[in-house]
């Protein structure tokens, strides 16, 4: 069987806390993109095991790191599962905030839950999810979601795309989350993010930010070139995407940003 995990964006990103296990309490709102990986998991009933294959974009990781196979690991340890193959085909850029990895791990539980009827629950799919990473959970139910806690606690939010243009756009770079992490102070945040994000993205830009721009703009700061370009040509609203490199526009309109698509990929129309 064949499914398409998809990418997310972070609209707004307020750090509020370092925790005692290391990691950050953050507010984000969450939003499911149309950009897609491809992954296929079929059963091998001639192998033993998980005999795993990967296409597309290069990651510089062994296959015993990717999150697909740490997935079927995790239930595998728990489960009795046939032996598969599994192919993933990535086209979501990595190091990008957009979730990527998180969506093949996601997806993988899914896949395999609904392949061999292991019965578990929409619940007990985001609890093993959320050993997987923190994003990772977001995929399950793959709706809008103001996320707290480590960032894997929800709570729906109103916020409807699908009458706006969204452009995304990925330089040739990438940022590893937990160095973003490491570079940032948290603070309080100033207005509730999960009830100023039901106003229209014509009213976000003075409103929500992401906490990660500050400190990774100044490394990089053509990022902030292409927040600049979006706003230049049009957007209501650009930010970075989670801990970056992608930058998104919400346009009325559609446009086509030639200027941007020789250094950059550049996504049209994904949200
Ligand atoms: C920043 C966000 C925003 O949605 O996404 P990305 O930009 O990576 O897509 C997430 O918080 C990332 O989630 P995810 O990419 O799943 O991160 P994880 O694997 O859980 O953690 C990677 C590393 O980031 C740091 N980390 C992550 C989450 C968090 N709330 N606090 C942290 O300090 C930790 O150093 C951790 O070791
Ligand atoms: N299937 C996968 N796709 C992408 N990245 C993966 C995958 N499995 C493991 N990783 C690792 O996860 C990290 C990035 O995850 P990803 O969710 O794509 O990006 P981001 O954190 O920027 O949203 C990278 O360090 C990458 O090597």
């Amino acid at each position: 069987m064949t499914v398409f995990p998809n990418a997310k964006i972070n609209i707004g990103l307020t750090i509020t806390g370092k925790r005692s296990d290391g990691y950050h309490n953050i507010e984000t709102v969450l939003y499911p993109l149309k950009i897609y990986d491809v992954l296929e998991i079929i059963p091998n009933p001639d192998g033993e095991g998980l005999e795993f294959s990967i296409s597309g974009e290069s990651l510089a990781i062994p296959e015993e790191e990717n999150l697909c196979v740490k997935a079927f690991r995790l239930l595998e340890e728990r489960y009795r599962l046939p032996a598969v193959k599994m192919h993933l085909h990535k086209d979501i850029p990595s190091g990008a905030g957009l979730g990527g990895g998180s969506s093949d791990a996601a997806y993988t539980l899914r896949l395999l839950n609904d392949l061999f009827g292991l019965g578990i629950s929409r619940e007990g799919l985001k609890d093993y999810a959320r050993l997987l990473g923190s994003d990772c959970a977001f995929f399950i139910d793959n709706e809008p979601v103001y996320a707290f806690g480590k960032g894997d606690d929800f709570r729906p939010v109103r916020v409807d795309l699908s009458d706006y243009f969204l452009v995304v756009v990925m330089p040739d770079l990438a940022i590893a989350t937990a160095r973003a992490y490491a570079g940032v102070r948290p603070r309080k945040p100033l207005f509730s993010l999960e009830a100023k994000s039901s106003n229209p993205p014509e009213e976000w830009k003075a409103l929500v930010q992401n906490d990660f721009e500050e400190t990774i703009f100044k490394e990089f700061p053509e990022l902030s070139g292409i927040k600049e370009s979006l706003y230049a040509a049009g957007a209501l609203y650009a930010s970075m995407s989670g801990s970056g490199a992608a930058v998104y526009g919400i346009f009325r309109e559609k446009v086509h940003l030639p200027e941007l698509e020789g250094d950059c990929r550049v996504f049209y129309d994904a949200g």
